[in-house]
């Protein structure tokens, strides 16, 4: 079996470009790798919902923090398969973002911790209930609040369909989901977790070897 290894953070982070510098390094070595990128915006139709929503499309759906969740939720499910499949075929699955997402996003919404209801229904959900594979290490890509939004900017003027949603525009939410992904590393919420500090040059040779394949 492989090495499911989550890449979650907030919106900016750098967590595409970290993903990339990670499995440029594992392929290198002669390993291969899988990847996904959740929202699944154009695979699922769950997805799909969740891109419209995300830029205020069907009615109040996006102001529902469980209504997003819930979808979030079941765009996982309908992946689970695809993700067994991947982990038996491959060394590592890398994954942007998935159900820790849920948990930070959500509880950050209602203003809430990582002890609070939110989080504790999302592992009820997405965890127990649909059973979801379990990731072997989350790592977060932690950078001040202010790096993400401005990296968040400039990808909005430099790529194509990346702009930015309702989410990733307000400062004061970024800044509590932040510290809400704290707490659930901290905790070890799931997994065990690692924290990397995403503000300047990542040492990629070092992660992958004491921290991807270990
Ligand atoms: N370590 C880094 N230092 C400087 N800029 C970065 C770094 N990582 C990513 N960026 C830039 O920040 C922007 C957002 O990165 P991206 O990987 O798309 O973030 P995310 O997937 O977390 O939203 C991109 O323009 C990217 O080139
Ligand atoms: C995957 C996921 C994302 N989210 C949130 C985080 C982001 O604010 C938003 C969209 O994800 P994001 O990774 O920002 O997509 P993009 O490719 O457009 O940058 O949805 C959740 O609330 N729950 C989830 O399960």
């Amino acid at each position: 079996m492989g090495r499911l290894i989550v890449i979650e953070g907030l919106d900016g982070a750098g967590k595409r470009t970290f993903a990339n510098g990670i499995t440029a390094e594992l392929t290198a070595r002669g390993h291969s790798v899988a990847r996904a990128a959740f929202p699944r915006y154009t695979e699922d139709i769950h997805g799909e919902l969740i891109g419209e929503a995300l830029r205020g499309g069907h009615g109040d759906l996006g102001d529902s923090v469980y209504g997003m969740a819930v979808l979030n939720a079941l765009d996982r499910r309908a992946a689970a398969a695809a993700l067994r499949d991947d982990l038996r075929a491959h060394d590592v699955l890398l994954l942007d973002r998935y159900v820790a997402s849920n948990a930070a996003y959500g509880a950050a919404r209602l203003h809430q911790d990582s002890s609070g209801d939110f989080v504790a229904w999302v592992q009820e959900l997405e965890v127990s209930r649909f059973a979801l594979p379990k990731p072997d290490l989350q790592i977060l890509l932690q950078v001040p609040t202010e790096v993400a939004a401005r990296r968040a900017e400039h990808r909005e003027r430099t790529e194509v369909d990346r702009q930015r949603d309702n989410f990733e525009s307000d400062a004061e939410l970024q800044q509590r989901c932040g510290e809400v992904y704290a707490q659930l590393a901290a905790a070890g919420w799931w997994s065990p977790w690692l924290v990397v500090d995403g503000s300047g040059q990542v040492d990629f040779a070092g992660i992958v070897d004491e921290h991807v394949l270990a």
